[in-house]
């Protein structure tokens, strides 16, 4: 890999409706092989402001790929191994709740997962590893986007969970009251595995959630479609844009260790013992890792 590619980066996920970021300079398309596949697309590295960033489309160009057949563990090594050392993530949702309506963003700080048809680790047989995942998001980068979410005055809920779906399909209504009465703030397809591989990944990581619709619980407003969803996320494009752009510029100073331990989270992880690990999966997990392999010695136990 060209040197010059791998600077310290802020991975930006772009979801429905966000298929490119609006103010991008000095912009270079890469193809990132991974041991795992090939990621959604290629990475389109530039500079937004001062931030060097790589821009991922989880859908693919023109939205080939479904929520379950995304390459989630190509797309966090790809970005990962071009130098990215936080993800902002960026999803179209549902909102389960009055008071994160159509058009509000919602820094989503915990999920539910319900997906069950996806791979969501970078462990297994041979070298099993178990990371922390109490506080899934990096609070340092939330905090990043409550402040500038307020500065732009945007309606904005700071905290919420995120329910992930498996989908294709939207929620029945008795699934989407259920939901709701789980303290479900919005409901979503893409987080998972996303946000778990991230912290595998040893990344920072933070979800911005932009209601859409209301799901289908409430009676007096329309139900979900995926035209709405469209139509939403084109009306909210430059204020997501604005969100992006100027969160990066924060975002690109945090240079030292993050105070929330997401950069350490193989520390405490791998319980297999080092004379009995899968040589083969060691090298994979240091695709993502590189810690993991460069230092036998001092890195994870
Ligand atoms: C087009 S409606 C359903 C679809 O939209 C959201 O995608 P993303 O999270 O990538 O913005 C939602 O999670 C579903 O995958
Ligand atoms: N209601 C909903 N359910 C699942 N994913 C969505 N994305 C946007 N709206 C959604």
């Amino acid at each position: 890999m060209d040197k010059s590619v791998k600077v310290p980066r802020i991975g930006i996920i772009g979801g429905s409706g966000l298929s490119k970021l609006l103010s991008l300079s000095d912009v270079r398309r890469v193809k990132v092989e991974t041991p795992f596949g090939d990621p959604s697309d290629e990475l389109i590295l530039g500079a937004l402001g001062k931030a060097q960033v790589a821009f991922l489309q989880r859908h693919g160009p023109g939205h080939q790929i479904p929520p379950a057949q995304i390459n989630v563990r190509a797309n966090i090594a790809a970005l990962k191994h071009v130098g990215c050392t936080q993800v902002l993530s960026l999803s179209a949702v549902g909102s389960l709740r009055e008071d994160c309506p159509p058009g509000s963003f919602v820094l989503v700080d915990q999920f539910i997962d319900r997906t069950i048809q996806r791979e969501k680790t970078y462990f297994g047989r041979g070298l099993v590893g178990h990371v922390p995942f109490g506080d899934p998001v990096c609070k340092r980068m939330r905090t990043a986007l409550a402040e500038v979410a307020t500065k732009l005055k945007l309606t904005h809920v700071n905290g919420g969970t995120y329910v992930v779906m498996e989908g294709p399909q939207f929620s029945t209504r008795a699934e989407s009251n259920l939901y709701r009465s789980w303290g479900g703030t919005v409901i979503g397809m893409t987080a998972m595995p996303e946000a778990k591989l991230a912290r595998e990944a040893e990344l920072c990581y933070a979800m911005v959630a932009m209601p859409t619709d209301y799901d289908c619980w409430y009676d007096s407003h329309e139900a979900v479609t995926a035209s709405l969803v469209s139509e939403r996320m084109e009306r909210i494009a430059v204020q997501a844009n604005a969100l992006v752009e100027q969160v990066c510029a924060v975002l690109s100073a945090h240079q030292e260790s993050c105070p929330c331990g997401c950069d350490r989270a193989l520390d405490t992880a791998i319980m297999t013992h080092p004379s009995s690990r899968n040589p083969e999966m060691m090298v994979r997990l240091g695709f993502v890792v590189p810690r993991i392999i460069q230092s036998p010695g001092g890195g994870p136990k």
